[in-house]
C-alpha cells in the first residue's frame, strides 16, 4: 500500500502523544482525514463548527500536552484561529491543520468556492504566521517531511500553535516514510554556563533581601510537571511565602503550608495581596502581568523583579538566554538559602477563613449558595474549569483540595470556551471528574459541544449561572447591549439527545433544590448534567464589581497629547 503525505503528517502526530484528533470536514480535507482516520493510535472527534473544534482542542492540550485540529480552507480555518488564538495566548502547541487548493489551480488563475473569490489564495497561510509561531504550506509531495517536522517541533518547543496546510490533492500522495521522532521532539536543554551565571545572579539578587516572596504565574504549567515539581522543590528550599496569580490557580498545591494565597490586587485572596506588597524580593515564575491580572494596572509590583520565564531568566540589569525553567528551579533549590520571614509574617496576616453559611433550603439560590454547593463537590478527581464571567471570581475563591484541577482561560478570555474545551480535555482525562461553571451569555457561544458530550457519554458536570445576561460587562459599562435573549438551557440539551443521548438537564431556583440536582448528577454516569441555577440579575460577587471598575478606568485612560 502506498504510504503517503496524510500517512505522514498521521504517524508524526501519533508519535507527539496525539491520540484524538478535533476535525470538521470539508471537501478540501477528505481525503485527508481518510489517511489520519486510517491510523491505529488517532481517534477522529468530530465537532459542530470550527470554533468549538479548535476550542476542544486547546481544552485538549491543556491535558495532552499537544493537539490537532483539523479543518476545511478558508471558511474552516477562519473560525480555527479563534481557539488556535486561545492556543498561542496560553501556551499551548495546538497543530492547526488545513486542507487547501488543488495545487494546479493558482497557476490556471482558477477562481475557487470557500475562497475569497480571487486568484491568490494565500491569503490563509499569511492569516496563520500570526496567530502560530510557524506556519507551513505543503507545495509538492517531496517537501512535506521537512515542512511537517519544522511546524510540529517549532510548536513543541515553544508550546504556541503551528499552521500546516495540505492541498487537497497531496493528501493521497506518495511521500516517503518518517525518519526518528526524536528529530521532532528533542528538547532544548539549558546551556550549562547560562544556567550557572543565572543562578549566581539570583543569589546576588536575593543577598541582604529580608522578605522574599514566590509569585506563580500561568507559563509555569506550559514548562512541563517537571518544572511544577522543581517550583515546590524551591519553596521547601526558601521557606518562603509562595502566591499565585489567578491565572496560575491550581498550579501549587493550595494545601501546602506557604500558599498564602491568589494575588490579584485588591480582588486577591488568603494574605495574598499584603504580602506580595510586603516583600522585598519576589521571584516570579511564569507571570503574566496583564490589564486583568494586575486589576486595570492597579496592582503591579512596585519593586524590582527576578523573573523566571520558560526559557529564559532576567534580573533588574540582567538577562539570560536558553534557561529552561525546571532546570533553573532545580539548580536554585540547591542553592538558596532558607528564610522564611514571610511566612512568620503571613502567621500575623493570615485573615480567618470566611464563614459560609449554608443557605435554608427553601432560599432563593444565590451566588453564594452555588459556590458553596460547589465547593462541596471538589475533591482529588476533579477538573474544574471556570469561564470568562462572574465564574472567574467565584471560582477563584474556592478552595482546591490536593489534587483537584483548576482550567481557566484569563489572556484570550474568550466567553464559551469552557464547553468545547472541557469536552477536550475530559476525552483525555475521562477518569476525572470534569466540571464546568459558566454563565448564560457565554453558553450561547458555544452550546453546541454540548452535543458531542452527549455522543462520547462524557459525564461533565455544567454549573450554568443564569443571571439574565452579561453581568462582568455590566459592571464594567453597562448598555443595553448586555442584555440577551434568555434560552431554557435545561429544556436545551435535552434537545441535544435526539433518540439515543443521556444528557440530563435541569433547573433549580433554590438551595435545596440545587443539593439535589448536585446528588443526581455525582451519579450519571452516561451523559452530561446541566444545571441551570437561576441567581438575581444583580447577584454578583463585590470582587467582580471592585475589578470591573478598575478595568473600566484602564479602558478609559486618555490617549496620550
Ligand atoms: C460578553 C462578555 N465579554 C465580551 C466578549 C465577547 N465575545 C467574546 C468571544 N468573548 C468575550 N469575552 C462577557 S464576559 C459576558 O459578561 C459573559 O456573560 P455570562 O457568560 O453570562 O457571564 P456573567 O453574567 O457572569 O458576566
Ligand atoms: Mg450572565
Amino acid at each position: 500500500v502506498k504510504f503517503t503525505v496524510g500517512d505522514y503528517l498521521a504517524e508524526r502526530l501519533a508519535q507527539v502523544g496525539v491520540r484524538h484528533h478535533f476535525v470538521v470536514p470539508g471537501d478540501y480535507n477528505l481525503v485527508l482525514l481518510d489517511k489520519l482516520q486510517a491510523h491505529p493510535d488517532l481517534k477522529e472527534i468530530g465537532c459542530a463548527n470550527e470554533l468549538n473544534c479548535s476550542m476542544a482542542a486547546e481544552g485538549y492540550a491543556r491535558a495532552n500536552g499537544v493537539s490537532a485540529c483539523v479543518v476545511t480552507f478558508s471558511v474552516g480555518a477562519i473560525s480555527a484561529f479563534n481557539g488556535t488564538g486561545s492556543a498561542y495566548s496560553e501556551n499551548l502547541p495546538l497543530i492547526l491543520i488545513s486542507g487547501g487548493p488543488n495545487t494546479n489551480d493558482a497557476s490556471q488563475f482558477n477562481v475557487l468556492h470557500h475562497t475569497l473569490g480571487g486568484y491568490d489564495n494565500t491569503y490563509q497561510l499569511e492569516m496563520a504566521k500570526k496567530v502560530t509561531c510557524c506556519a507551513v504550506a505543503v507545495p509538492r509531495a517531496a517537501d512535506a517531511p521537512r515542512l511537517i517536522d519544522r511546524a510540529i517541533r517549532a510548536a513543541l518547543l515553544a508550546k504556541k500553535p503551528c499552521y500546516i496546510e495540505i492541498p487537497t490533492n497531496l493528501a493521497g500522495a506518495a511521500c516517503v516514510r518518517p525518519g526518528p521522532i526524536s528529530a521532532v521532539t528533542e528538547p532544548v536543554a539549558s546551556d550549562k554556563s547560562a544556567l550557572e551565571a543565572a543562578a549566581k545572579c539570583a543569589a546576588d539578587y536575593l543577598t541582604g533581601k529580608l522578605k522574599p516572596v514566590i509569585l506563580v504565574g500561568p507559563k509555569l504549567r506550559r514548562a512541563g510537571p517537571e518544572a511544577e515539581e522543581a517550583l515546590i522543590k524551591l519553596a521547601d528550599a526558601l521557606g518562603c511565602a509562595v502566591a499565585l496569580q489567578p491565572a496560575a490557580k491550581g498550579m501549587f498545591p493550595e494545601d501546602h503550608p506557604q500558599f498564602v494565597g491568589i494575588f490579584w490586587g485588591q480582588v486577591s485572596t488568603d494574605a495574598a495581596d499584603s504580602i506580595v506588597h510586603w516583600a522585598d524580593a519576589l521571584i516570579c515564575v511564569g507571570t503574566v502581568f496583564n490589564d486583568y491580572s494586575t486589576v486595570g494596572w492597579t496592582a503591579v509590583p512596585d519593586i524590582p523583579l527576578m523573573a523566571a520565564e520558560m526559557d529564559h531568566v532576567t534580573y533588574p540589569g540582567a538577562h539570560f538566554s536558553r534557561v529552561r525553567l525546571a532546570e533553573f528551579l532545580n539548580y536554585l533549590a540547591t542553592t538558596v538559602t532558607y528564610n522564611n520571614s514571610t511566612m512568620v509574617e503571613y502567621g500575623r496576616l493570615k485573615p480567618d477563613p470566611p464563614q459560609i453559611h449554608s443557605a435554608a433550603s427553601g432560599d432563593q439560590l444565590t451566588r453564594k449558595e452555588i459556590s458553596r454547593q460547589l465547593q462541596g463537590m471538589l475533591d482529588s478527581k476533579t477538573s474544574l474549569f471556570v469561564e470568562t464571567g462572574d465564574s472567574w471570581f467565584n471560582g477563584i475563591q474556592l478552595k482546591l483540595p490536593p489534587g483537584a484541577q483548576f482550567e481557566i482561560e484569563m489572556q484570550w478570555g474568550h466567553i464559551g470556551w469552557s464547553i468545547p474545551a472541557a469536552f477536550g480535555y475530559a476525552l483525555r482525562y475521562p477518569e476525572r471528574r470534569t466540571i464546568v461553571l459558566i454563565g448564560d451569555g457565554s453558553f450561547q457561544v458555544t452550546a453546541q459541544e454540548v452535543a458531542q458530550m452527549v455522543r462520547f457519554n462524557l459525564p461533565i458536570t455544567i454549573i450554568l449561572i443564569n443571571n439574565r445576561g452579561y453581568t462582568i460587562e455590566v459592571e464594567i459599562h453597562d448598555g443595553s447591549y448586555n442584555k440577551i435573549k434568555n434560552w431554557d438551557y435545561a429544556l436545551l440539551v435535552q434537545a441535544f439527545n435526539g433518540t439515543d443521548g443521556q444528557a440530563k438537564g435541569v433547573r433549580v431556583n433554590t438551595a435545596g433544590e440545587l443539593e439535589e440536582a448536585i446528588r443526581a448528577a455525582d451519579s450519571h454516569k452516561a451523559g452530561p448534567t446541566l444545571i441551570e441555577c437561576t441567581i438575581h440579575q444583580d447577584d454578583c460577587s463585590k470582587e467582580l464589581i471592585t475589578w470591573g471598575h478598575y478595568v473600566a478606568a484602564a479602558n478609559a485612560r486618555p490617549p496620550r497629547p
